[in-house]
């Protein structure tokens, strides 16, 4: 059994990529980032070290990397022959990594089973975004191309920090994970991932997964960068920090009892074990990693504005979720496009403009004129 993973990355190594060596795949990283891909090419085995309670070292082995860029057909020849591909590039580039998944499916003998394909971004859809960017890619050559794929969503749930350059591509990670997948896709055959669970409809999942894990550690993140912070765990410790989190979290929660039928007790539980991870003292995180990109964070169906939209919808507070977005407004890290880009916007357009083009939100929505009054606040102070 073969695995085609783009991008080697953080989650790449430490979580996607260990859990399929452990299914027994072999696995093919490819990536753009040469260096990294001379790294893995000259080791026979990497660690993914678990730090926190529970934790222990795994070791991968069977790996090889391509660099997509320097040798196109390379990655082509291999997606052509592989069981899965799977994703962890960020959701702004699948639409990079599409044409070489085309590319594979030519070349792939039509008698095959199907590949399987997964995104394992942090997004909803993340998969049908990808097949509609492969979509686009093939043209007219898409009906022919389609049948030799399968197509699941999935919810991946590992915090993995930016790793030291010292540690060669070794990865340290929390000892926690859950990767969620669709089941529908794979018929009687799903790839063979330990400790992967699928389900029927993946909606409740990766919204209870985005609109608390990725919502909660956005919000201690730009209230703890706010307040000076550096590590994340440090952030937490912050009284003021750990209570505006609580409350943002209170709130999605609120959201997603009443959306999916979750039961408050249940949320509850799951509240605290995540807030026990964002803790982990052992982890290096910090507060610029967990903020990173605070445009695509902002964006309309993203940890923020989705819940705080649909929560205005059905007449649920949103006073701390928009307490967060405040803080997101005011993330400063000038080695960071969005936040650069962020700062620009807030400087040069006016608080309903920025929050129409930045939210994606329309301006007849409730939450509207609540979310300009936020930026107005941010612009001003
Ligand atoms: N780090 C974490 O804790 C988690 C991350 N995620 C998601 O996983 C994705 C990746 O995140 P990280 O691993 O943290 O980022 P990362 O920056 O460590 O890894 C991304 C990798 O993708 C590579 N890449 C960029 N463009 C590429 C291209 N065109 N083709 C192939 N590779 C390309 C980069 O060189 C890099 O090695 C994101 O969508 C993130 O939201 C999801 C859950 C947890
Ligand atoms: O690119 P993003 O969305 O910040 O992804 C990283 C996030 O995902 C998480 O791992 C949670 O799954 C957090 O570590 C982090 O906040």
């Amino acid at each position: 059994m073969k695995a085609v993973h783009f991008g080697a990355g953080n989650i790449g190594r430490g979580f996607v990529g260990l859990l399929l060596h452990e299914g027994g795949y072999e696995l093919v990283f490819s990536d753009v980032a040469t260096a990294l891909v001379d790294a893995i090419n000259a080791a026979d085995e990497y660690t993914v070290h678990e730090a926190g309670p529970g934790g222990r070292d795994r070791v991968v082995t069977g790996f090889r990397a391509i660099d997509s860029s320097a040798d196109p057909d390379a990655v082509a020849a291999e997606v052509a022959t592989a069981d899965v591909v799977t994703t962890a590039v960020g959701p702004a580039v699948l639409r990079f990594i599409a044409p070489h998944i085309v590319a594979g499916l030519a070349l792939r003998d039509p008698d095959a089973a199907p590949l399987q394909v997964m995104a394992c971004e942090n997004a909803i859809g993340a998969t049908d975004t990808l097949r509609e960017h492969m979509q686009v890619s093939a043209g007219t050559g898409w009906d022919a191309l389609v049948a030799r794929a399968v197509f699941a969503n999935t919810a991946v749930d590992r915090i993995v920090p930016g790793q030291p350059e010292a540690g060669g591509i070794d990865v340290t990670v929390e000892p926690f994970f859950e990767w969620a997948i669709e089941r529908h896709p794979f018929g009687a055959h799903p790839p063979r991932i330990p400790g992967a669970h699928f389900v029927d409809d993946l909606a409740p999942y990766i919204e209870r997964k985005l609109f608390t894990v990725n919502t909660g550690h956005a919000t201690a993140a730009y209230l703890g960068a706010r307040a000076g912070h550096e590590r994340l765990s440090d952030a937490l410790a912050d009284e003021a920090v750990a209570a505006g989190v609580a409350a943002a979290l209170e709130e999605t929660s609120a959201l997603l009892a009443a959306k999916h039928g979750f039961a408050p007790e249940d949320l509850a539980g799951y509240r605290a074990t995540i807030l026990g991870r964002f803790r982990n003292p052992v982890l290096p995180d910090t507060v610029r990693r967990v903020g990173r990109q605070p445009l695509r964070k902002l964006s309309r169906h993203e940890r923020f504005v989705g819940p705080a939209a649909e929560a205005a919808e059905r007449g649920l507070p949103v006073d701390a979720l928009l307490a967060a977005i405040g803080a997101a407004l005011a993330f400063d890290d000038p080695e960071d496009e969005q936040s650069a880009e962020l700062r620009r916007l807030l400087a040069e357009l006016d608080a309903a403009t920025f929050t129409a083009r930045v939210t994606g939100l329309e301006p007849s929505h409730p939450l509207f004129p609540r979310l300009t009054h936020t930026v107005e606040s941010a612009q001003s102070g």
